[in-house]
């Protein structure tokens, strides 16, 4: 299979590319904490991302990983801090209509009933589960839904229902309709879970030329593997137990140390040809 590839004419015309130094904040979570039946899920978390940035969120299991990015995707609010996306700020807008702004990729997607995948990637215009009755769609729509599944290699699978979809196959779905929109944030949760090895290098493909072609574009992928992030990847914030324990660069965050610190053992960490790998270091035996 080739490579899927997506242009420039599948998704939304590039804007400008932000000046050095002045792109504007997509988000900013200040202080964020989440406490849900007296359990801190979240505690303080800090987290400013830029368009064009494209940020990591690594942690061990339970670290609050798609909890910190159920606040960024409008989904719960915090139960202190602030949070502001795409400038409007979680408890003075309406969470549905700031998620209909925004592309959320979650492998959660609470779907029963047997769409097919064109339908599937149609709901991503109404932000909707299932699709809204008598809303009408246009010939454009229409044709960008079937230019997004091709590039990301379900152009042959288009009236396939989704209870008969693999994994990969519903991964590959839903980023094709959290694009419909046309958002300036995408935020993924762990999308290459369940891929085998040349779907998951074909995705983190789509994802660096995604980026490329679209330089205002910010995006949030949520993993627990170092071998998941697309070599575009700008930024990560490391969690362990709901805390922040390193932010920034990535190349500032992803090493040896701080990866080693996050998830209670020891690795080494590699980069070459700009993907990251993580070996456990082996602990001498008495
Ligand atoms: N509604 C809730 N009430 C109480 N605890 C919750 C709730 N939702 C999540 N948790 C707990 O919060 C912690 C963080 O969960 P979260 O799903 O954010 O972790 P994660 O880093 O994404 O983990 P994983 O890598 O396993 O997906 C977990 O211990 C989870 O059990």
């Amino acid at each position: 299979m080739t490579t899927p590839r997506i242009t420039p004419a599948v998704l939304p015309a590039p804007a400008a590319a932000p000046e050095p130094g002045a792109a504007a904040p997509v988000i900013r979570a200040d202080a964020v904490s989440l406490v849900r039946d007296g359990n801190v899920l979240l505690d303080s978390v800090s987290l400013t991302v830029r368009s064009g940035e494209h940020w990591a969120l690594l942690g061990a299991n339970g670290a609050g990983k798609s909890t910190l990015l159920g606040l960024l995707g409008a989904v719960n609010h915090p139960t202190r801090g602030s949070v502001e996306v795409l400038g409007r700020t979680l408890g003075r807008v309406d969470l549905r209509e700031l998620r209909s702004l925004l592309g959320h990729v979650d492998p959660r997607h609470p779907l029963r009933s047997p769409l097919s995948v064109h339908e599937v990637v149609l709901t991503g215009l109404t932000n909707s589960v299932e699709p809204v009755p008598r809303r009408s769609v246009s010939e454009e729509q229409l044709d960008r839904a079937e230019r997004l599944l091709k590039v990301l290699g379900m152009g042959g699978k288009s009236g396939s229902r989704w209870p008969a979809l693999s994994q990969g196959e519903r991964g590959r779905t839903l980023i094709a309709r959290a694009l419909m929109p046309q958002p300036r944030l995408l935020l993924l949760d762990e999308p290459a879970t369940g891929l085998d090895l040349a779907a998951r290098e074909q995705l983190l493909d789509s994802l660096d030329v995604l980026r490329e072609e679209h330089p205002e574009l910010a995006t949030v992928l949520v993993t627990h593997h170092l071998e998941e992030l697309p070599a575009s990847t700008t930024h990560a914030l490391l969690l362990r137990g709901g805390r922040c324990v390193a932010t920034g660069p990535a190349d500032e965050v992803l090493t040896t140390d701080r990866v080693s610190d996050c998830f209670g053992h020891p690795v080494r960490i590699s980069r070459t040809d700009g993907r990251w790998a993580a070996r456990a270091q082996r602990v001498a035996r008495r």
